[in-house]
């Protein structure tokens, strides 16, 4: 595939691996992203060196990739797009920094190159930390009691298990690995200095907006999916459906905030997400009759964090999770996605994500408790999100 006159790309693997680890060591950032059921995959590459913090990336308009944390006390980052090609053969180099441009040329030849190895990490250690597992039920159980009491309608505790390679892992091979397994995920793998790596494949589209239409999706409710199930006899109980339809409720709140009233609304209907089964409810606004020209970056500050996961009422549940879940969430359930590219603008929760430092990787995963929940079913549900990634990587 000819991507610039003289410069021809290998295979995606290497192209990937090599990318990032041109990133590292120059201290460049990037994000490589294959959307929903697309084949081609993005790069975007911004060569600063020096990366700050932004409140609200989608106010700048800059064609970019934006990687956000969980908590909205702390800002994300916008990956400018001095670089942003992808491997059907586009390319397009702005270059805002034009000062970096001999950079350009750098990074092309050396993703070209036959540099990394493209061995497997060889066995993977998943950690057992005994104290985990009662750690996490305890949490569900004080969850529920906080709702029983009132306090809260739903809230989403999530924990992290660490497990370590026998060589670094591969990241090219397996950002492959996984948009091959997940067809319908978001999957994306970012570096940033000051973020350090995250691989991952997640089913969650917070906002979209693309020719004048915006989309958010109330995504909730999880079971494990066995292939070959028609999806409409699946059965959901009421606490799943219920926990579902707070989170459709959390939306059209925000719609309501904004007093927007025009909006298709369809579901919630069963989809799969790779090993699982959610219910999902779509929402879509066109911002032209309804005259709301910047409902992206109104929405994307009323939704985030969203029901799902993090839970309702909003404040006392971030205040919950602050006090009970004793580990910071870093960028798992934050959001990402390419903003301004193409004319659009699409952010992913962060989820079924890992971040990965040499021969460790944290990985990360949350479940919705409701006044009905088990913190035995809630625990079972942790361990399958983990799956997502665990059954892939190598
Ligand atoms: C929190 C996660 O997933 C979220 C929680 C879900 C649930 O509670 O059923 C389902 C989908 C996601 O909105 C995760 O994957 O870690």
């Amino acid at each position: 595939m000819i991507l610039t006159k003289n410069i021809k790309i290998r295979s995606a693997e290497q192209v990937i691996s090599n990318a990032i680890s041109y990133c590292q060591r120059e201290g460049a950032s990037i994000a490589v992203w294959r959307r929903p059921e697309e084949r081609n995959i993005h790069f975007i590459v911004d060569f600063s060196a020096e990366m700050r913090p932004m409140a609200h990336p989608l106010e700048s308009k800059i064609p970019g990739f934006v990687f956000s944390p969980f908590d909205t006390d702390n800002h994300g980052y916008l990956i400018r797009g001095d670089l942003h090609f992808d491997l059907e053969g586009n390319l397009s180099d702005d270059l805002p920094n034009y000062s970096l441009t001999g950079k350009k040329d750098d990074f092309l030849n050396y993703i070209n190159s036959n540099r990394q190895n493209t061995y497997p990490a060889g066995v993977i250690k998943v950690s057992t930390d005994d104290t985990a597992e009662a750690a996490f039920k305890n949490l569900v159980k004080r969850s529920v009691d906080a709702i029983q009491k009132g306090q809260l309608q739903k809230v989403v505790p999530s924990r992290k298990q660490e497990i370590t390679f026998e060589q670094p892992l591969n990241v090219g091979i397996n950002f492959i690995r996984l948009a091959e397994a997940y067809p319908t995920a978001f999957v994306s793998l970012v570096f940033i200095p000051q973020t350090g790596l995250w691989l991952g494949a997640t089913p969650e589209l917070l906002i979209s907006v693309r020719d004048n239409i915006f989309k958010t999706v109330a995504l909730a409710g999880t079971q494990k999916y066995k292939e070959g199930t028609p999806l409409n006899n699946v059965a959901w109980t009421q606490k799943e459906i219920e926990e579902q339809a707070l989170v459709s409720r959390y939306i059209i709140n925000c719609f309501k905030k904004i007093r927007l009233r025009e909006f298709d609304e369809a579901g919630p209907k069963t989809v799969v997400a790779g090993n699982l089964l959610h219910l999902k409810t779509e929402f879509k606004v066109d911002m032209v009759a309804t005259n709301f020209p910047d409902l992206g970056d109104t929405m994307l500050k009323l939704l985030h964090p969203t029901s799902a996961i993090c839970g309702m009422p909003l404040e006392p549940a971030k205040k919950f999770l602050k006090e009970h879940e004793a580990y910071d969430r870093g960028y798992f359930s934050g959001y990402l996605g390419p903003t301004n590219i193409n004319n659009a603008t699409e952010l992913y929760v962060n989820l079924r994500c890992m971040h990965i430092e040499d021969s460790k990787a944290t990985l990360f995963s949350g479940a919705g408790v409701t006044e009905d929940s088990h913190p035995d079913k809630e625990w079972q549900e942790t361990e399958i999100k983990m799956n997502t990634l665990l059954n892939i990587i190598q």
